[in-house]
């Protein structure tokens, strides 16, 4: 069956019956820098309200695949956003020192034309949101790491973007942070039905947030196994203790040390 018929029909799933609606897509993706091959014949996708996590060795080019998709880096194959705004979060964040919370929420908007006091009222929606409105008018530099991921997180999101492309998110901050922060991420995306193409480096987290793991090769990047995961969202704290997590945290963990790699 043709994937897009397969993604297009009706079926049911844990939380019962639900349209099933392509959200982000690839099919054959080869990227090239000069003459290094980098990803080679990607095939992946992302239904609507989905996070996918991509997991793979350092330097296999899971950034690069985001280039591709948000159209920074030539490619050939096919690429296809089913929506015009795409939120990105990059590995480092791209906050102004010299800007407090809301201006750096307000600039997408500023960029696309809007009037300052309308942007400042939608950023405050979305910096509510990520549960920052008493920081507003602070400085950035005056914010703990996990408070700048939430304002980048919020300035993702401030145009309406329904769709998010994230690398390494979360990677900067200390262990504890990290996991307020999955969780926080995990229930704003899904109360606001944000599709999700996570790349990251940790097994755990893939598997703490994503409803299916795509697991990539060395360089040239290849597809070398899909993951599902069967875990209800949001995530809470307590699927720490589920066998599926566990169990499927030591799964990866196998594939990726198996000698086939
Ligand atoms: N602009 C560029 N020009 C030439 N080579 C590049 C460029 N950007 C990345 N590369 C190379 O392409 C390969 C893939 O890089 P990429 O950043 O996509 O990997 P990655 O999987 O995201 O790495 P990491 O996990 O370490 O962040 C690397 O070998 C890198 O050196």
């Amino acid at each position: 069956m043709d994937e897009r018929e397969q993604l297009g029909s009706r079926t049911s799933d844990r939380e019962g019956v639900h349209e099933r609606v392509l959200a982000l897509g690839v099919k054959n993706l080869v990227v090239s820098y000069d003459r290094l091959l980098v990803i080679d014949g990607v095939d992946l996708w992302v239904e609507r309200g989905e996070i996918v996590a991509v997991l793979g060795p350092s330097g296999c080019g899971k950034t690069t695949l985001l280039k591709a998709i948000l159209g920074l880096v030539d490619y050939t194959g096919e690429v296809l956003l089913n929506s015009e705004r795409v939120g990105y979060m990059p590995q480092r964040d791209t906050l102004f020192e010299w800007m407090n919370c809301i201006d750096n929420v307000s600039l997408p908007l500023r960029l696309n034309g809007m009037s300052k006091r309308e942007a400042r009222t939608m950023a405050m929606e979305y910096l509510k949101k990520v549960q920052l409105e008493d920081w507003a008018y602070r400085w950035v530099y005056e914010l703990s790491g996990g408070m700048r991921q939430r304002v980048s997180l919020a300035r993702a999101l401030v145009t309406g973007a329904k769709i998010l492309l994230m690398d390494e998110p979360f990677s900067s901050v200390d262990a504890q942070t990290r996991r307020s922060l999955q969780l926080l991420f995990s229930e704003l995306v899904a109360r606001e039905n944000i599709t999700v193409l996570l790349v990251t480096h940790s097994v755990e987290e893939a598997v703490f947030l994503a409803d299916r793991i795509v697991l990539l090769s060395q360089r040239p990047a290849r597809v070398r196994r899909i993951f599902d995961v069967e875990l209800k969202k949001p995530r809470t704290i307590e699927i720490l203790d589920e066998p599926i997590y566990q169990k499927l945290v030591s799964r990866i963990y196998q594939e990726i040390f198996s000698s086939s790699s």
